[in-house]
C-alpha cells in the first residue's frame, strides 16, 4: 500500500467552491506534476495556466511530515486538506484584578487556522523527528478519545511538554501544532481554538485574585469547548512559573493564595482534560524548575535543544533563498539540500564551493550552541553591518555567507562581554545564554 502525502490547499476567502470540488481540481494538477518536494509550497503564480484552481487556490502546501525526498505523484496516496484562513488575529482576553482594579492579560485567543500561522511549521527545522512524533503523538490522543478507549485501562493524558533553552522554538512549535491540527482535523472538528495562557503574567502579581482569575480563564475556556465540533488546543507559557509560585508561597515568601492559585490552575488542567475535543500544550525554559505535579500530568515530555549542524544549515539555506528570492542577495544561485551535499561525499566542486562554505559556518554556529531564534537573527546583521556595501552591485551570495561568518564571530563576541559584565546574578542556560525575564 502507498505511504500517504499529505496537502494543505488554502482556499481564497471570496471562492464559494465545495472542498470536494477543490480537493478534485488539486488532485489533478498534482497528478500532472513529475515530482512533489516535501516541505515546499507552490504558490498561485506557479499555476497561472490552471484558471479553475487560480480562481480558488491561494497556495498549496506538501508536507514533510511523512515523507523526506521528492516522490512522484503516483507512489504516493494524496491525502488532501482544503481550508480557509482567519485574518483577524488573536483577541485578548484580559480579567480586571479585584483589588488594585489594573487589568490583567490572562490569554490570546486565536481562531485556527490562522493567517499569523500559515508557514510556521514548514519555517521549524529540528534534528530528529520532534515534529513528526508531537503530531502523531497528538493525532493517536484524539483518536483514542473519539473510539472511547478508557484512559484508565490504556493510559494517556492529552498533555503534551516541550522544554529547553529559551529560543529554541518551543512555543513556535506549539502554535505550529495547533494550526496543523486544525488544518488535519478540519473535517471532525470544523472549527478550532488556540488560547494561549501566559501563566508568567498570571502568577507574577495579584496572587490575592490569581485564583479568582484563573477560574474565569477556565469558565471561558470551558465555554469555548463546550462545543463538540470545536477543537481546543489550550497552550500554557512559561509552565514553570506555576513551581515558582508555589515554592515561594511554601518559603512563606507569598501569601497561601499564591499555592491556591496553582493548585487552583492543575485542577482546572485536569478537569479539561476529560474533555474530548481538548487538549494541552505547555512549554518552560527551566526543566528542572518546572512543578513536579505539572510534569506528572505530562505524558509527552521532549526536549527542545538548538539545532544541531545540519538543522543549523537547512535554517540558513532556508533564509539565503528567501533573500534571494526578495533580491537582497544577487544573483540567484543554487545551494544544495544537505542531503545531496551528503550524497556527493561533500566533494568540492565548483557548484558546491558555496554550499560547503555555508555548511562550515553552520556547523560553528551549532558548536557555539546558538538557539534558533539567534541563527534566524544572524542573516539580518550579516547584510546589515558585515556586507559590503555598494550601490552599483549587490551582495553575492558568497560574499554573504562570509558576511554571516564575520555576524557570528561579532555575536559570540558581544555575547562572552555581556557574561563578563553580569556574572552572578543572571540565570544562564547551558549555552551561556543569560536568561533575561525567560527569553
Ligand atoms: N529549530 C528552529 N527552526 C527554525 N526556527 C527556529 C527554531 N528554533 C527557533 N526558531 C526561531 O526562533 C524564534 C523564537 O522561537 P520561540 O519563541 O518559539 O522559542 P521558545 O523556545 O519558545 O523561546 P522562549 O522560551 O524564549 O519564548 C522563532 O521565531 C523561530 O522562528
Amino acid at each position: 500500500m502507498s505511504r500517504p502525502l499529505h496537502i494543505e490547499a488554502v482556499q481564497i476567502i471570496q471562492s464559494q467552491a465545495s472542498k470536494d470540488t477543490l480537493k478534485n481540481i488539486v488532485r489533478a494538477y498534482l497528478m500532472k506534476l513529475s515530482k512533489l518536494s516535501p516541505g515546499t509550497t507552490i504558490t498561485s503564480s506557479s499555476y497561472e495556466d490552471t484558471p479553475e484552481l487560480k480562481e480558488h487556490v491561494q497556495s498549496i502546501t506538501i508536507c514533510d511530515t511523512e515523507h523526506e525526498t521528492d516522490v512522484t505523484p503516483n507512489e504516493v496516496e494524496l491525502v488532501i486538506h482544503i481550508y480557509t484562513m482567519d485574518q483577524y488575529g488573536a483577541e485578548t482576553d484580559t480579567m480586571t484584578d479585584g483589588t488594585s482594579g489594573e487589568e490583567v492579560s490572562a490569554a490570546d485567543v486565536w481562531a485556527l487556522p490562522a493567517d499569523e500561522f500559515h508557514g510556521l511549521w514548514e519555517s521549524l527545522i529540528y534534528d530528529g523527528r520532534l515534529k513528526e512524533d508531537t503530531l502523531r503523538y497528538v493525532e493517536t490522543a484524539l483518536d483514542l478519545t473519539d473510539r472511547g478507549v478508557n484512559p484508565l485501562i490504556v493510559g494517556w493524558s492529552r498533555v503534551v511538554l516541550l522544554h529547553g533553552p529559551p529560543g529554541t522554538g518551543k512555543t513556535s512549535l506549539c502554535r505550529a501544532l495547533a494550526q496543523k491540527l486544525a488544518v488535519r482535523l478540519g473535517d471532525r472538528f470544523p472549527r478550532a481554538r488556540l488560547i494561549e495562557i501566559n501563566a508568567h503574567g498570571l502568577f507574577s502579581k495579584w496572587f490575592s485574585e490569581s485564583g479568582k482569575l484563573v477560574a474565569k480563564l477556565f469558565d471561558r475556556v470551558r465555554e469555548i469547548a463546550s462545543d463538540p465540533r470545536m477543537l481546543c488546543l489550550v497552550l500554557v507559557d512559561e509552565v514553570e512559573s506555576l513551581a515558582h509560585a508555589r515554592r515561594a508561597a511554601m518559603a512563606g515568601l507569598e501569601p497561601s493564595d499564591a499555592l491556591r492559585a496553582v493548585n487552583a490552575l492543575l485542577t482546572q488542567l485536569d478537569r479539561l482534560r476529560r474533555l474530548p475535543n481538548a487538549l494541552v500544550l505547555a512549554t518552560s525554559n527551566l526543566t528542572t524548575a518546572v512543578d513536579v505535579a505539572f510534569v506528572d500530568r505530562a505524558d509527552l515530555k521532549r526536549r527542545v535543544g538548538p539545532p544541531a549542524p545540519r538543522a543549523a544549515y537547512e535554517i540558513l539555506r532556508g533564509c539565503c533563498e528567501e533573500l534571494m528570492a526578495r533580491g537582497a542577495v544577487a544573483p540567484r544561485e543554487l545551494l544544495f539540500a544537505l542531503r545531496i551535499l551528503h550524497g556527493s561525499g561533500w566533494a568540492e566542486s565548483d557548484h558546491a564551493r558555496t554550499s560547503l562554505r555555508l555548511w562550515a559556518v553552520a556547523n560553528s554556529a551549532a558548536a557555539a550552541g546558538l538557539s534558533g531564534r539567534a541563527l534566524r537573527r544572524l542573516p539580518f546583521l550579516a547584510l546589515a553591518l558585515h556586507a559590503p556595501r555598494s550601490a552599483q552591485t549587490r551582495t553575492t551570495l558568497l560574499e554573504f555567507i562570509e558576511a554571516l561568518s564575520a555576524a557570528l564571530k561579532c555575536h559570540l563576541e558581544d555575547e562572552a562581554a555581556l557574561l563578563e559584565d553580569e556574572p552572578v546574578t543572571k540565570p544562564q542556560n547551558k549555552n551561556n545564554e543569560i536568561i533575561l525575564n525567560g527569553h
